[in-house]
């Protein structure tokens, strides 16, 4: 599947926040979004999906103009920013409701063996991340977004996410935004500069420094 988004234009009263996006992300590839804090990642996260209604907006799937909400067909997954599943809720509930297998869950992560009648708010703020995050990837969909899945979430944790990625994206169309660069780079295939309301495709890494999103040097440190 190809997803594009393209056009956009989005103002809060009279700011314009973005401006001339174009984005595109396929099966079998992570698209990842870089972009200073307030630069509008988690605003164009949400155009594609369908949560907010910008200005202007085309989405397109497989060369084909989408005009309903992408959330309402279905076959999108979005792991906003902030948790998503209710604090009331029992974890083996919430494996229940989005069809995941906790046997294979708790492979990947033991120490979460514990909580399987546990609620959702018994959990740390990264144990939460990862709840949400492993299911928003493991959940039937054909394009998932990630809006700062690294945050919050130690070093093996990462790994483990990362690895879990990998292998979605064979089925899915990936797109992630995170501020944690370095995990980005290693697990994108094709990344997105947003700057001063639009989108740049990214050939070189140099250009990261170019743009002045990361300070000189940082890529050799
Ligand atoms: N509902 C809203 N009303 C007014 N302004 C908003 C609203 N939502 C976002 N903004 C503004 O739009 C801009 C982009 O916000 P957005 O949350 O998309 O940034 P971001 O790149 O995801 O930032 P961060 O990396 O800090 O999470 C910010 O200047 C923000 O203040």
């Amino acid at each position: 599947m190809i997803f594009e988004l393209d056009n956009v234009e989005l103002y809060f009263k009279n700011k314009r926040i973005l401006n001339g996006i174009y984005l595109k992300a396929e099966t079998g590839k992570v698209t990842a979004i870089l972009g200073r804090n307030g630069c509008g990642k988690s605003c164009l996260l949400n155009i594609a999906f369908g949560n907010l209604k910008p200005k202007y907006k085309l989405v397109r799937l497989d060369n084909k103009p989408l005009l309903k909400p992408l959330f309402s067909t279905k076959i999108a997954k979005y792991l906003p920013q902030y948790n998503f599943i209710p604090s009331e809720m029992k974890l083996s509930f919430v494996f229940k409701l989005y069809a995941i297998d906790w046997t294979i869950f708790i492979e990947n992560f033991e120490a979460f063996a514990i909580y399987k009648n546990s609620k959702f708010k018994a959990l740390s703020g990264g144990e939460r991340r990862i709840i949400e995050t492993y299911i928003i990837l493991k959940a039937k969909s054909k394009i998932v977004f990630l809006d700062e899945p690294f945050s919050h979430l130690s070093p093996l944790h990462i790994e483990t996410v990362k690895q879990l990625i990998e292998e979605e994206k064979k089925e899915k169309a990936i797109i992630i935004s995170d501020h944690m660069y370095q995990h980005i780079i290693t697990s994108s295939d094709i990344i997105y500069l947003l700057k001063n309301g639009t989108t740049k495709k990214i050939e070189k890494l140099t250009e990261l420094e170019d743009y002045k999103y990361l300070s000189e040097g940082s890529l050799r440190s």
